[in-house]
């Protein structure tokens, strides 16, 4: 067994329909293409037709499973509803939300426009919680316990600079999770999310680690696993989530991320000192601590 395979059981997603926003590109199709192969129904949105339908095709080939694409702006209530509305009329109901939509990009926060930062936050926290909110009212009049997994990211936590309007959004989209995870728990509506570190993506990469960046930085330096993620280990981690094997998990945030988010740790610099250092560090501090004692 490696990190690269499938980890629930054949069948695991059988009978649920599920809407992964974004699923035409990137990790919200390995997700998509993940949730097929354990039997879900799928319903992808996002803005471009074209990328949706291409990807419909090829998940639909690749897997033998039911999806449908509908064009949707998630900022756009009307358009949110038609999705909904098209995965009950196909499938006959919808179990589970992906929000994984979302726009980003690095920039010195001084040099953003308003309506730069509007677009994003407008992305990420509006069409998040237009989503939650269309389902959450279907699920509710319908009494039906549905799941939304929401796709935030490391800095909704601990801020990060230079992508203030992702962070500001995402960090609105991770309290909106625990807020309605302890709301709706009476209706049986369960609500998670994972935080990301970093996997490879057309979209984000374009974005957020340009050829410019990717000279100087490198992941294995800066993640203490020294790896990017694996689509599919984000693929194991959301199929969980948003089935019935985590019925008792509910308002967690799940950190995949190779422990980069762990770098603030204090002493976490000492990962340069050589054997050779330790050697002599440790004897400066026992002689100190010898020194120090007090006599009997
Ligand atoms: C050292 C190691 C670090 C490695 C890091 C690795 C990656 C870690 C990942 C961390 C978390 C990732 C989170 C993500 O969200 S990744 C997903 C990224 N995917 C996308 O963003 C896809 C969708 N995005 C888009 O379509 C566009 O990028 C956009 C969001 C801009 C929306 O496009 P749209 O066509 O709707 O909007 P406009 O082009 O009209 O732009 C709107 C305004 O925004 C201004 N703008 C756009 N780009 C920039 C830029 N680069 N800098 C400054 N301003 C920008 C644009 O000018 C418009 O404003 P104005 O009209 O006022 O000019
Ligand atoms: N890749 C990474 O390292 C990380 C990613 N994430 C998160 O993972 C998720 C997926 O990102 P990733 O796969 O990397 O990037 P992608 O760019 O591939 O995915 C973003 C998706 O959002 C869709 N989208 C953008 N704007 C809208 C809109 N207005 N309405 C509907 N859909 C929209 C895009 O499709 P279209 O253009 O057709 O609308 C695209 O399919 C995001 O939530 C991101 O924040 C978090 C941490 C790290």
């Amino acid at each position: 067994m490696t990190h690269t395979e499938g980890m629930l059981r054949d069948g695991a997603l059988e009978n649920k329909t599920i809407i992964v926003t974004g699923g035409g590109t990137g990790l919200g199709k390995s997700m998509a293409g993940y949730f097929l192969r354990l039997g879900a129904n799928v319903v992808i949105c996002s803005r471009k037709a074209d990328v949706l339908a291409n990807t419909a095709d090829e998940l639909r080939q690749s897997t033998g499973g039911r999806i449908t694409f509908v064009a949707c702006d998630v900022r756009k209530t009307e358009e949110v509803e038609q999705v909904i509305a098209r995965a009950i009329e196909t499938f006959g109901r919808v179990d589970g939300l992906v929000n994984n939509s979302a726009g980003n990009f690095i920039s010195p926060t001084e040099r953003l426009s308003y309506k730069a930062v509007d677009t994003i936050v407008d992305i990420v926290l509006r069409g998040t919680y237009y989503f939650t909110l269309a389902l959450g009212k279907y699920w509710i009049e319908n009494q039906i316990k549905g799941t939304v997994l929401n796709i935030v990211t490391t800095y909704a936590t601990t801020g990060s600079g230079w992508v203030v309007p992702s962070a500001m959004a995402k960090a609105g989209v991770l309290t909106m999770t625990k807020s309605l995870a302890f709301e709706w728990a009476r209706h049986g509506i369960r609500l998670n999310a994972i935080a990301p570190g970093p996997f490879p993506t057309k979209g984000a990469w374009d974005r957020l680690f340009p050829e410019e960046l990717a000279r100087k930085f490198s992941f294995e330096n800066r993640i203490p696993l020294a790896r990017t993620g694996d689509h599919q280990e984000l693929a194991n981690l959301a199929a969980y989530l948003i089935s019935n094997f985590s019925a008792y998990m509910t308002g967690e945030v799940i950190t995949l991320d190779g422990g980069e988010v762990l770098s603030a740790g204090q002493f976490n610099f000492l990962k340069e000192v050589t054997d050779d250092q330790w050697d002599a560090i440790e004897d400066q501090i026992k002689s100190a601590t010898r020194t120090g004692k007090t006599p009997e």
